[in-house]
């Protein structure tokens, strides 16, 4: 048995590149075990993975964590927003998922929101105006491109629904990831069936949304995870929802994630309706709101441009006029789909670390210019920026936050905050609690913060410039997209 003061629980981020699992005691928030193993991403047009490798992934990095998992109460699991999981009668992926940043969608985004009143209207009703992310439009591109795994499809899913229904074998989901779907209706917090009956897509195929702090099943016997039979599993939710669970985060605190998406967030007691897009009105897991910007491009498109120029991440160098988008996937934010990276103001005496801090520059230069329409009017505008994601250990990504921000920026100690937000919420089924409260009880958030510096206003506004005269760039379609 460990020497846990309480009961373990066991929290679990399945994130795009990886799932990470985290054994915690739920009464000081100690991490008692760990453990991480890759997924594969298809390149190429799309960005598909097989979910039973997130299963698989699980299975690994719960076999890390040793004994401790065994011995856990409550499991949860947070997960990569918006993937369109099939499944056939058996429960068997019908194909692989079409994961959040495959923006082959894009088409069938424009045309749902024509075709259901424009962005307005979309935005009122379901709190997003749909774009090649969300799940709404891989569905219609399915039907389009693919009728024939439509046919076949028993069962729709999200990521961090999929490993839950092979944890308990019930098909649950939660508030948070649902809104993310498009097929939810933020003012009635139900399924829209008027949208759902547009695509084609049968309401009984999808899951029962949980309630924030149900125990939405116990853990089968199922001989492949190191779990004791009935352990209780908590409803989960996708992973921005769980970091800021794992944040204990309280409304006027921004937070920017820094992983294979950037995001930036916050907590907010009013139901968000952008119908320019740039805002996601997602809800949160707990019975708030969590509006938020994301881009496609962010740790892996700057890695990209560092392995480029065959440097390190953090061979960065400072004075440069060179500017690049490194919209290498497309990009969600700006609306660019089709986009890809572009350089420009390049002469004979730039270096190479020079053209790798353009790249940070131009990363988050696009999540910055959303991060006063994610906070609410009377949000304290000098609050510390709490930076997240496997991006926030490198120094030029928070040197870069902090001057492009001009903001004091927090490091939260903890690494893994959708994992222990995860576990926050597990810990929440086992004693009743608040899982936020739980995670500000276990002060998840605790971690140096930078100083403010001057906001470098003639970068920021270069960017603007070249992103607006590239414009019609932007938008071309290149060979391979
Ligand atoms: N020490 C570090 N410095 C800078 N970036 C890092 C560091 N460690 C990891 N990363 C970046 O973190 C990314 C993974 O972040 P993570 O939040 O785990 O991604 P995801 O949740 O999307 O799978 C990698 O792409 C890598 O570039
Ligand atoms: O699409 C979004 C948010 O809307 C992404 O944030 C995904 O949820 C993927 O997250 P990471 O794997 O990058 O953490």
């Amino acid at each position: 048995m460990s020497a846990a003061e309480g009961p373990l629980v066991v929290g679990v981020d399945t994130s795009t590149q990886s799932t990470k699992v985290l054994v915690v005691d739920a009464a000081t928030g100690e991490v008692v075990a760990r453990g991480q193993a890759p997924h594969t991403v298809s390149t190429g047009a799309g960005r598909e993975s097989d979910p039973r490798q997130w299963w698989e992934a699980l299975s690994e990095a719960l076999h890390q964590c040793g004994d401790a998992a065994r011995e856990a109460a409550a499991v949860s699991v947070g997960g990569q927003q918006h993937g369109l999981v099939t499944l056939d009668d058996r429960g068997a992926p019908v194909r692989p998922a079409l994961l959040w940043n495959d923006v082959r969608s894009a088409p069938q985004a424009r045309r749902l929101v024509e075709e259901l009143g424009g962005a307005k209207a979309w935005a009122e009703r379901t709190g997003i105006v749909p774009a090649a992310s969300f799940t709404v439009t891989k569905w219609a591109w399915l039907a389009e491109h693919e009728p024939e795994s439509v046919r076949a499809t028993a069962a729709v899913r999200l990521p961090h629904d999929y490993l839950t229904e092979r944890l308990t074998g019930l098909g649950t989901t939660d508030r948070g990831d649902a809104s993310g779907t498009g097929w939810w209706a933020s003012g009635t917090e139900t399924y829209d069936e008027a949208i759902l009956a547009h695509v084609g897509l049968d309401p009984a195929l999808l899951p029962r949304v949980g309630r924030p702090g149900e125990v939405v099943g116990t853990v089968r016997d199922n001989g492949e995870l190191p779990f004791s039979k009935g352990t209780l599993v908590a409803p989960g939710t996708g992973d921005n929802a769980a970091a800021a669970l794992g944040l204990g985060l309280l409304p006027g605190t921004p937070v920017l994630s820094l992983g294979t998406s950037g995001t930036v967030y916050a907590v907010s007691t009013r139901r968000p309706s952008d119908p320019t897009g740039t805002v996601a009105g997602f809800a949160d897991a707990r019975g708030d709101w969590l509006p938020l910007a994301c881009t496609l491009n962010c740790t892996l498109a700057v890695d990209r441009v560092a392995a480029l120029l065959g440097i390190d991440r953090e061979a960065v160098e400072p004075g440069t006029s060179v500017t690049l988008l490194p919209y290498l996937d497309g990009e969600r934010t700006p609306d660019l789909p089709r986009a890809s990276g572009l350089l420009h103001g390049l002469r004979h005496d730039t270096t190479p670390g020079q053209l790798l801090q353009a790249a940070y520059d131009g990363a988050v230069h696009s999540l910055l210019g959303a991060l006063d329409l994610v906070l609410d009017e009377d949000a304290d505008r000098s609050a510390p920026l709490l930076l997240i994601g496997g991006g926030a250990r490198g120094r030029a990504w928070q040197e870069t936050v902090r001057r492009l921000s001009g903001r004091p920026v927090q490091v939260p100690e903890a690494g893994e905050l959708v994992a222990l937000g995860a576990a926050a919420q597990a810990a929440g089924v086992l004693t009743g609690e608040d899982p936020a409260a739980v995670a500000r009880r276990w002060n998840t958030a605790r971690g140096p913060v930078l100083e403010a510096v001057e906001r470098d206003d003639t970068a920021l506004a270069r960017i603007a410039g070249v992103l607006s005269d590239a414009a019609p760039l932007l938008e071309r379609e290149t060979d391979q997209h």
